[in-house]
């Protein structure tokens, strides 16, 4: 494996207070993310994916265990430096694209080097590459109301990239979107994989947008439960996904052949 990006020992989760009832959401999960690896998170509803992706993102703190970033403890950090970090270091990409529907889809994505006082050159050629890359060129200059929901997603994964993090992390990002658009998000999302070699890690319901990981690793009862890995053919580890989801059990998005 190539560098550590991040690296997760012995996490635990435990919800309520013990005047509450206790709910263990997570337990003992280790993992391992390289560099240039695109993982993608499965497991049926309440197995605890979104509670995982939030501890690795420093969204969350464990009750137990620790996450390493390129080999520093982000909770170890004050708030302050957090913040910082997450600014620096992560990015984010969620269901409902959170865009600013005041701004332009320019400037939706420029806000985070904007606000980082980077000189305007710098932030011109980086907006051009991530344009490029994620196929957005052509409405830069439009607002949010006036694109489609592929492209709010399209703006917000380069919204989450200008500033070349070290991770991106999705939760469900195709969660909102038709299979059309799904598929057009996948896509680039695995252009900016291969061609970037950026590192993603996405939590997902949907086996067909879980065929563009190289690796999935599924999760159950708050447990690291089986992974595998993706071959040359994409359609082929489809089928496998499918296949570890009946192993796995839980309830899933009806499939819809189309899309595949
Ligand atoms: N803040 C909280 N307080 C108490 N329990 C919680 C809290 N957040 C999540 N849980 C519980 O922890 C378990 C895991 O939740 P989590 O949202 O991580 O699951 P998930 O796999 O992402 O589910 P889904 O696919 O439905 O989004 C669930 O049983 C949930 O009810």
């Amino acid at each position: 494996m190539k560098d550590t990006v991040l690296k997760a020992e012995g996490i635990a989760k435990i919800y309520g207070t013990k005047k509450q009832m206790l709910f263990k959401a997570l337990e003992d999960v280790h993992l391992q993310i390289g560099e240039g690896e695109f993982v993608g998170i499965m497991g049926p509803s309440g197995s605890g994916k979104t509670t995982l992706l939030n501890i690795l993102a420093t969204l969350d703190k464990p009750t137990s265990g620790r996450v390493q970033m390129n080999g520093v403890d982000p909770n170890a950090f004050s708030n302050k430096e957090l913040a910082l970090f997450r600014r620096r270091e992560l990015g984010f990409v969620f269901q409902d694209f959170n865009l600013l529907d005041t701004l332009s889809i320019k400037e939706n994505i420029i806000l985070p080097l904007v606000l980082d006082n980077m000189p305007i050159k710098e932030i011109e050629a980086r907006l051009k590459d991530s344009a490029d890359i994620l196929n957005i060129g052509e409405i830069l200059d439009k607002r949010t109301y006036e694109v489609s929901g592929g492209q709010k997603q399209r703006t917000a994964i380069a919204r989450a990239m200008i500033h070349k993090p070290s991770i991106l992390f999705a939760d469900e990002l195709t969660g909102s979107l038709d299979s059309k658009a799904a598929k057009d998000v996948m896509e680039s999302l695995e252009h900016l994989n291969v061609q970037r070699g950026s590192t993603i890690m996405m939590v997902t319901h949907d086996p067909f947008a879980a065929s563009y990981c190289k690796r999935i690793i599924f999760i159950r009862d708050g447990k690291l439960f089986s992974e595998i890995r993706r071959g040359a053919n994409r359609q082929a580890f489809f089928q496998q996904i499918l296949d570890s989801l009946s192993v796995l059990g839980g309830n899933y998005d009806e499939v819809s052949p189309a899309r595949y």
